[in-house]
């Protein structure tokens, strides 16, 4: 089975938790997109929901589906957020942020009662890392905030390049909120809750792709099947 019916099972599977009324966080990036289109269809169908996007291009996909959105600021808690991840842990710690909507997804995400993590199972990893760990940066006084990082990589056991995110121009990729991606390739990281916590501290750290203790339910989607893991 090729990887998009994968991602795409994976969200059809979290789509059964959806129930009318509830108030919805949407991804971002390919897996999330599947589920928006799931739900669009169930919407068209009749469901009754309301999402806040994580993205401008959630936003848009969204609004094409049919699926009527609110902000964080007209609704208080939202029900359950879907998204996809970079990298999965088995405390279901997360890497996000490869498609550079981390900052938004997080803000959704801890503003909901429960968030399930959706992916093909290529994304399941015994040791978070692999994949290069996003941090968002404002761009003011970059030079500084690199230094400050590299302190926090070196204080956890941590090291590795940090790497300006382009875009197909070459010109600084720019996020939804108007920051700088820095992408640190780490390889494997040591003490990630320790790490979120420093990076966190950092003045120009807008947010970074660590999400730990946010997920409390996983849903991977394999050649062997669908895998539903809860975080313990
Ligand atoms: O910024 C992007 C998000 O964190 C995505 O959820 C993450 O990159 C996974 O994307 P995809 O489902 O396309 O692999």
């Amino acid at each position: 089975m090729n990887i998009e019916a994968l991602k795409r099972q994976a969200a059809a599977r979290a789509l059964e938790e959806v129930r009318d009324g509830m108030k919805l966080g949407l991804g971002t990036g390919s897996t999330a997109k599947h589920f928006v289109d799931l739900l669009g269809e169930k919407v068209r169908a009749g469901l009754n929901v309301v999402g806040v996007p994580t993205s401008e291009a959630t936003r848009i996909q969204a609004e094409q589906c049919g699926v009527p959105l609110t902000t964080l600021d007209e609704v208080d808690r939202l029900d359950l957020t879907v998204d996809g991840a970079d990298e999965i842990d088995s405390a279901l710690n997360l890497i996000k942020g490869g498609g550079g909507a981390l900052l938004r997804e997080k803000i959704v995400a801890a503003a909901s009662d429960r968030m399930i993590v959706i992916a093909d199972d290529s994304k399941w990893v015994d040791v978070l890392g692999r994949f290069p760990l996003p941090v968002e940066l404002v761009p003011f006084g970059l030079a500084a905030t690199r230094r400050a990082m590299a302190g926090a990589f070196a204080e956890t056991g941590n090291s590795g390049q940090m790497v300006l995110r382009k875009d197909k121009d070459g010109h600084a990729f720019v996020t939804d909120g108007g920051h700088w991606i820095v992408d640190a390739q780490l390889g494997r990281i040591s003490d990630a809750p320790r790490l979120a916590g420093l990076l966190t501290s950092i003045p120009g750290v807008a947010e970074h792709g660590l999400f730990i203790g946010l997920a409390s339910l996983a849903v991977l989607a394999g050649s062997q099947g669908i895998r539903v893991i809860e975080r313990r």
